[in-house]
């Protein structure tokens, strides 16, 4: 039991209607899963408003209404608080609900279009293995030192962020990393959360259909860096043109890493093979597992992250070449007749541009590289016919197929992918509308020592049709194929 004077502490307030004095039982911004004495807090939202939900809640026994605008009518025996924002209330409301678990662990989030699940879990992985109890908010999963459960978004609302933190807190958790997406920021999730650093990746095509321009999608991340204490670290990609942006109005100390650039932690790739990097970081050289040049960016921003959290050089570089790839991102496996088949979680014109240039750097010209994509429905349609270019004009064969289509027209999604095919490469292409036959159709036309790229789906065991997900994991019907087929 909490007094609601009490969860009230820091929100912004413009009139208060009742005694703030009440106990109440919990918060809840979903009229549908009010309790006896819970709080409502009503959110305007994308496709309703929350605000039409207050009587509702009340009926079901609602005694504080956090609203933006006041209803008509009061009804006896409920507080009405009217704050200027009720998602910005909702993120303080929850972490006094749960004393600001964030304030009692360090807490370090991870921003930017790509790298950041990969960059989160393999910081996730690279404390524990350096016998730290860590959290983690990710994409794939969320996990509380060893106990997981399951994800529904990049970052949570701030309800669930502040209950798992609280969790890690009791568990002894010290650390704990998350993706803070631009959706997250625009609807401030972490707005009252306690961050020790933050880390920007990079900045490119996605979500022009939440943030209409790309100059809001930036200064969306760019607010995350606005808002962290004097006493954080801010880490920014000095390669990125948009590094430098996200840290000019920080308070935090600000740090870059780069390949290219002068910066803080800086790498060289030496050595780049289907088994691994080879990278001299500052002035030490270390060999990780992971792949592909872009992973040379997350390796070096994980190695900032841990040196500013107070690892020692050498301890870092160790556990840095012991960290094992993430679950979908350029994950691979190679069949009995030297086929190379590679899942990737790519769903952006600029992650599959890096996945496709990567395979380019490691392969020999006598290998022919096949690649199966699709572009997700009721999602940013404007990525669909770039992807189809990119993949069309950098793989020997595109099969382009039905992704999540969720509530749209398989059909008509690869029809807009196809629209952005150039005329010289459309002979390389070819659109099966079932994943599955698509790529049974790759494993097909596969000869040894050949390379096959899944893109798209990475980690996700569903396809979303018509709000129904199926079973589909490319990995496995990958291997199954493949093993069926005797390639
Ligand atoms: C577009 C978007 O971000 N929507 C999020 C938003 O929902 P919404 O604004 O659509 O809510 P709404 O349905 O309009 O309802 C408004 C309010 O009325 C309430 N309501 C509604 C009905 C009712 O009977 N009673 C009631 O009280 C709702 O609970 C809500 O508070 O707020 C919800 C609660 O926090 C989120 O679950 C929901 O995420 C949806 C499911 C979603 O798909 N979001 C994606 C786009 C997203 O956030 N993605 C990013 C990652 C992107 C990336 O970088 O890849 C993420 O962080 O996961
Ligand atoms: N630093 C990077 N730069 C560019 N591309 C990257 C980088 N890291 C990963 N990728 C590519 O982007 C894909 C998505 O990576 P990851 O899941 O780590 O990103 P994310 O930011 O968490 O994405 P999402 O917003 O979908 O959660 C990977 O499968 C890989 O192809
Ligand atoms: N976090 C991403 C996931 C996209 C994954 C892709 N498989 C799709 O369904 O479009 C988004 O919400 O845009
Ligand atoms: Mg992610």
């Amino acid at each position: 039991m909490k007094i609601a004077k009490d969860i009230l502490y820091k929100v912004p307030i413009e009139a208060v209607h009742g005694s703030t004095s009440i106990t109440i039982n919990k918060i809840e911004f979903d009229s549908r899963k009010i309790e006896l004495n819970d709080v409502f807090v009503a959110i305007k939202g994308v496709l309703s408003d929350g605000h039409l939900f207050i009587e509702k809640a009340i009926s079901l026994g609602a005694k504080l209404i956090i609203c933006e605008t006041f209803p008509a009518v009061f009804t006896e025996g409920v507080t009405y608080v009217k704050v200027i924002s009720s998602n910005a209330a909702l993120a303080h409301l929850a972490a006094n609900y749960y004393d600001n678990p964030s304030s009692k662990l360090k807490l370090v989030g991870v921003t930017g279009t790509n790298g950041k699940t990969t960059i989160a879990s393999l910081l996730y992985q690279l404390f524990k293995r350096a016998g730290y109890k860590v959290g983690l908010l990710s994409t794939v999963k969320i996990v509380v030192d060893e106990t997981i459960y399951g994800a529904t978004h990049t970052t949570p609302d701030s309800l669930t962020i502040n209950h798992y933190l609280n969790e890690m807190v009791e568990t002894g958790c010290e650390f704990c990393f998350m993706e803070v997406s631009s959706h997250g920021i625009h609807q401030k999730r972490t707005e009252a959360l306690c961050f020790e650093g933050g880390v920007f990746t990079n900045l490119s095509h996605d979500h022009l259909d939440y943030h209409k321009t790309f100059a809001e999608y930036r200064d969306v991340k760019k607010e995350f860096f606005d808002h962290l204490p004097k006493t954080a670290f801010a880490l920014t990609n000095a390669d990125d043109k948009n590094g430098a942006i996200m840290l000019q109005n920080t308070h935090a100390r600000k740090k870059t890493y780069a390949l290219k650039s002068y910066a803080d932690f800086r790498a060289q790739i030496l050595e780049n093979q289907l088994s691994g990097l080879l990278l001299k970081i500052n002035n030490d050289e270390v060999w990780v597992k992971l792949i592909g040049s872009f992973n040379a960016y997350n390796v070096l921003a994980i190695y900032g992250v841990a040196l500013e959290l107070g690892l020692e050089n050498v301890e870092a570089l160790r556990l840095l070449s012991e960290l094992e790839s993430v679950s979908g991102r350029f994950q691979y496996f190679i069949s009995d007749t030297k086929i190379t088949t590679i899942i990737d979680y790519a769903h952006t014109p600029d992650a599959l541009e890096n996945v496709l240039k990567t395979i380019e750097d490691i392969r020999t010209k006598n290998e022919q590289l096949i690649t199966v994509v699709g572009c997700g429905g009721d999602r940013d349609k404007t990525k669909r016919p770039i992807m189809a270019n990119i993949a069309s004009s950098l793989s020997n064969t595109a099969i382009f197929t039905s992704d999540n289509p969720r509530t749209e027209d398989p059909q008509t999604i690869i029809d807009e992918m196809e629209a952005g095919v150039e005329g010289q490469n459309f002979k390389k292409t070819v659109s099966i509308l079932d994943r599955k036959q698509a790529i049974k159709t790759a494993c097909q036309l596969a000869k040894p020592g050949d390379i096959i790229l899944i893109a798209g789906k990475g980690h996700e065991t569903y396809q979303e049709i018509n709000g129904v997900h199926q079973d589909f994991d490319d990995l496995k019907i990958a291997k199954e194929l493949i093993q069926q087929l005797g390639k």
